[in-house]
């Protein structure tokens, strides 16, 4: 094609811009649109381009779309004047200027605007009808006599705006053709509706007597009564220059040009079209010169444009280009939806920059990934799937390229797509449902819904022969459809939209689950939380608020977190109600949002994940729903429970898990200055905070730890050196709760990010959301001041800190462990082998047995401890409970393990895959490695439960 080989690069903009981009993509060039990381884009014209996100603000991001930059052909600038400048990407960057060379000076730069560039409107902002108001042209156009009508947003936008920047860019490649070098492009919207207009404009200039008069008697305004529309019998139009007579009053040949006639002649001519539909005009007149043809709807157009497609086909057609195939396959090439970060690794990796860099860019915020492999899955569910214009291209290209035949038919179908033959409260019988029962016509029947899965049938994951089999065509397929389901498919909008009705007095029984309501089924909850349970712990006012933990879920953090308003702001990319914010943070690994961490902070959430304290002395908790006062580690204990829920293990750490073990050394045993300045900032979710104690060279084993810190020469300072590895949030902490080898021994410093701090994502086997770091400390500096606990005496301020670190970890295995068995339990009742449930079988119930009795067994004992903590010091906690503590930490993990590897077995297959029915099983399975070495390894911790105890026994005990 003309352009092939051609590199654009085009920032996102409102319509013009990507108009001049969809031009030269769909004549070959590679256009890449630069989306800002985050944003969410309704640009419809990105056929055949992909989207990088990535900041400019952000010194990485900059350097990579300097580099793109560097590389590019043209590049589209829709931005106000002084914008690209500002950010360091000003067209003297890549052309020079005359004293230094540029960085491209092949590059040509197009810069679309509103306004002119150098007049006295160029810094306001404006719309299309702005810029044609301005131009002079919106004035000559018709309407009624006192004020002018515009052609929607068709003439600055798009005819003087990106056609004629599209027009510049062509002839800039002319010339650069000649002289080998690029330039800028200036185009704005009001000079290119000047020029555009040059035939009114200049026959204003001219005095010509077509354009003389007022508004509605020129012309080519609606004076004339042969340029222009008449409504027929039924009510569509005629656009007409006519040649005919009628009864009475006959107009001549000279009537036409005969101005004082005009009216008549209007009239003679409105009241004739009247007298018959349209259609039948149109046959009266088609064949001849008389210049009429009916007022197409865009649909009636498609059908007679050469291409037969109701998409606009790219246009003039050059020679040598076949019309037929080349078109429809440029046409075909691209989705209408193009998501911000599509393409960014894809982009950022052909220029080099590898996998490490990348995650970096993404915790820094530099770029923003979608996911591309989900859309591009998502896109081939999504064909068709009721018609939906924004599907329809995906449909035509799939369709294209398998015959003919089916393309023709499938325009048939989406151009008269809008509305859908059937509401979904329309009601069916099962006789009515069986009559569809053949490829083509396909419904089928699932938990008492009608669904047309005609359209959807070739795009259907599972293939189209399952859907076809006679037992499933026509049918009820509910049994079916739930042995290879989760139910949140349903829940998709691509998928809902199949729903056509419902079975006539049939009641659907599957209920999906809703976020934060109590699960139903057995051992899927605490026993606290099941009615007719009773607990010695949850108080009746504590119990107001645990079981009513729904609405602690509901009403206040989970509702800030799932609100579909507040998740588009933080996530714009499309997705549906139950792919839930976590879900995509675990998957796209990129970490929580500052909206978010603001969200917590005014529930004072940062606060409470630190237990009981004097930290919460006046603060309103949770919107006050408990008093600070009476919070305690059962409150806590519930916190961390549903921060579990989530089912989302990277992102449950990247909540700011690093605080919870990071920020209590400080709290406990830092100096009141200190505290008084790094608490309320992190409490306030302003600075984030991590523990860095583990190394390459020792992990449980904190002795053996390798870096060190000495102290300056002045003695004010300590200067730390050596590394940390698996460092939760570490890649992007401010401040780093540092164990140091001193000279008394074993030190805890925090040290601020600054010189000589380094951090790296290191990608684990859990979402990089976490912020798991590697840090070097290169002569890294932090004031004595900073010291936290005794110098020596760093032992002791992680030990009392492990107690608290290990028990949160109990309370979120002993949650993941009861979610595994709720998965467990759903899948085995559902799910039918041999032909029976699963369940059925002793050697699945036997494994329930163990899963259900693991749960139960590490909450109770957790209940247990909980409720010591509540009546212990915290000095007492770290004398009596450290071996306690180890035990169940020890013991819930092992469970945990236990409890995968059977959910594994249950699940087959599935448990093993990461989307799906077992995508929580596979999820679960893989990431509880973690779990079993965080706060120590399950052996380390089980022999310091042992020594606990064997320093405790009595010096007399005999058997
Ligand atoms: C409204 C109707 C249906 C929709 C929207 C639908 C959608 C899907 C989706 C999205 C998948 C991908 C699986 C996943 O990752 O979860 C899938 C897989 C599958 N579907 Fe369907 N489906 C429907 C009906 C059916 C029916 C009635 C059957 C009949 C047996 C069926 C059989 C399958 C099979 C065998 C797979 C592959 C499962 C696997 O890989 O484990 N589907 N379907």
């Amino acid at each position: 094609m003309a352009l092939s080989g051609l590199k654009v690069i085009e920032f996102a903009g409102l319509a013009p811009g990507p108009f001049a981009g969809l031009i030269l993509a769909d004549n070959g060039a590679s256009v890449i649109r630069i989306d800002r990381p985050g944003a969410s884009s309704s640009d419809i014209l990105c056929r055949g381009k992909k989207s990088a996100a990535i900041n400019p603000k952000i010194p990485s991001g900059k350097a990579a779309l300097i580099k793109l930059l560097a590389s590019a052909d043209v590049l589209i600038d829709p931005f106000r004047p002084g914008v690209m400048e500002r950010l360091g990407l000003g067209p003297e960057v890549f052309l020079g200027t005359g004293n230094s060379p540029g960085l491209n000076e092949k590059l040509i730069y197009a810069r679309m605007i509103g306004f002119p560039r150098a007049g006295p409107h160029k810094d306001m902002a404006g719309h299309d009808i702005n810029y044609l108001a301005l131009s002079g042209v919106l004035s000559l156009l018709p309407g009624t006599t006192d004020k002018p009508s515009f052609p929607i947003n068709l003439l600055a936008d798009f005819a003087g705006g990106g056609l004629t920047c599209a027009m510049g860019i062509l002839l800039a490649l002319v010339e650069r053709g000649k002289s080998g070098r690029g330039q800028v492009v200036d185009a704005d919207m009001v000079s290119g509706s000047r020029y555009l207009s040059s035939f009114p404009l200049l026959g204003q200039v001219s005095q010509s007597t077509h354009m003389l008069g007022p508004r509605g008697s020129r012309l080519l305004d609606g004076g004339a009564p042969f340029y222009n529309i008449y409504t027929c019998q039924d009510g569509q139009w005629m656009q007409y220059r006519p040649d005919s007579s009628l009864d009475g009053w006959v107009p001549t040949p000279d009537t036409q040009f005969d101005r004082d006639e005009w009216p008549k002649l209007k009239e003679y001519l409105t009241k004739g079209f009247a007298t018959q539909s349209r259609d039948y005009w149109a046959k009266v007149f088609h064949g001849t010169d008389a210049c009429a043809v009916p007022v197409l709807t865009p649909e009636e157009a498609a059908q007679l444009d050469l291409s037969r497609s109701p998409l606009p086909v790219p246009h003039p057609r050059i020679i040598n280009q076949s019309q037929g195939s080349e078109i429809l396959k440029s046409v075909g090439s691209g989705s209408l939806a193009l998501q911000p970060g599509q393409h960014t690794r894809e982009i950022l990796t052909e220029l080099g920059l590898d996998n490490a860099q990348l995650e970096e860019m993404v915790r820094d915020g530099a770029i923003g990934i979608s996911k591309a492999r989900e859309i591009a899955e998502g896109n081939q569910m999504d064909f068709l799937s009721a018609g939906f214009i924004v599907n329809f291209e995906d449909a035509f290209r799939h369709f294209f390229r398998i015959s003919h035949a089916i393309r023709v038919q499938l325009i048939t179908i989406t151009a008269s797509k809008i509305p859908p033959k059937y509401t979904m409260s329309k009601q069916f019988t099962f006789e009515e449902v069986a009559k569809h029962n053949k490829p083509g016509d396909l419904w089928i029947v699932i938990d008492a819904k009608v669904y047309d899965l005609s359209k959807f049938q070739n795009l259907h994951p599972g293939g189209v022969s399952v859907l076809s089999d006679e037992e499933i065509a026509g049918q009820d397929a509910t049994e079916a459809f739930f042995a290879l389901h989760r139910h949140e498919v349903l829940e998709k909008p691509q998928y809902k939209r199949l729903q056509i009705g419902v079975i006539a007095g049939e009641q659907s029984i599957v209920k999906a689950p809703v976020p934060g309501e109590i699960s139903k089924v057995p051992y899927a909850e605490p026993s606290w939380l099941v009615d007719g349970f009773h607990s010695p712990y949850f108080t009746e006012v504590r119990a107001t608020i645990t079981t009513e933990n729904s609405k602690w879920r509901c009403a206040s953090l989970w509702t800030s977190i799932y609100t579909p308003k507040l998740r588009h702001a933080l996530h714009p990319y499309p997705h549906d109600s139950t792919h839930t914010f976590s879900q995509i943070k675990e998957e796209d690994g990129t970490r929580i949002s500052q909206e978010l961490v603001d969200k917590m902070t005014a529930l004072n959430f940062h606060a409470m994940r630190l237990g009981p304290g004097k930290h919460l002395k006046g603060l309103t908790l949770m919107n006050g729903i408990v008093k600070p006062e009476e919070f305690d580690y059962f409150h806590e204990l519930i916190i961390n429970q549903e921060i579990a829920r989530c089912g989302a293990r990277g992102y449950g750490d990247g909540l700011l898990s690093g605080k919870v073990i990071g920020l209590p050394p400080v709290l406990n045993f830092g100096s009141e200055e200190l505290k008084a300045r790094v608490i309320p900032e992190v409490l306030q979710g302003k600075k984030f905070i991590c523990l860095a104690i583990s190394e390459a060279h020792a992990g449980s084993d904190v002795m053996g730890l390798q870096t060190t810190a000495v102290k300056s020469e002045d003695g004010k300072e300590w200067i730390i050196n050596g590394t940390k590895k698996w460092i939760t949030n570490g890649t992007f902490a401010d401040y780093f709760t540092v164990g140091c080898k001193t000279e008394d021994g074993f030190t805890v410093i925090l040290v601020e990010r600054g010189e000589g701090v380094e951090t790296k994502a290191i990608k684990t086997s859990y979402s990089s959301s976490a912020g798991t770091a590697y840090i070097t400390f290169d002569n890294a500096r932090a004031p004595i001041g900073n010291t936290l606990g005794e110098e020596g005496g760093g032992i002791f301020v992680m030990l009392s800190n492990f107690n608290h670190e290990r028990w949160v970890m109990c309370c979120s295995s002993a949650r993941a462990q009861r979610a595994i068995v709720e998965e467990c339990l759903k899948w085995s009742a559902q799910r039918k082998a041999f032909g029976k449930p699963l369940n059925s079988l002793a050697i699945i119930r036997a494994k329930l047995a163990a899963m259900i009795s693991r749960a139960e067994s590490t909450q109770n004992w957790l209940e247990n401890i909980t409720y010591q903590m509540c009546n212990m010091s915290y000095k007492q906690q770290a004398g009596k409970l450290a071996g306690q503590i180890a035990f169940l930490k020890a013991y819930s993990t092992s469970c945990g393990q236990e409890t995968a590897k059977d959910a594994v077995q249950i699940f087959g297959g599935r448990g093993i895959t990461r989307t799906g029915m077992g995508r929580f099983i596979e999820h679960y399975h893989r990431t509880i490695a973690f779990d079993a070495l965080l706060g120590g390894a399950e052996d380390v911790l089980r022999d310091l439960g042992v020594r606990q105890a064997l320093r405790g026994m009595p010096k007399d005990a005999r058997l």
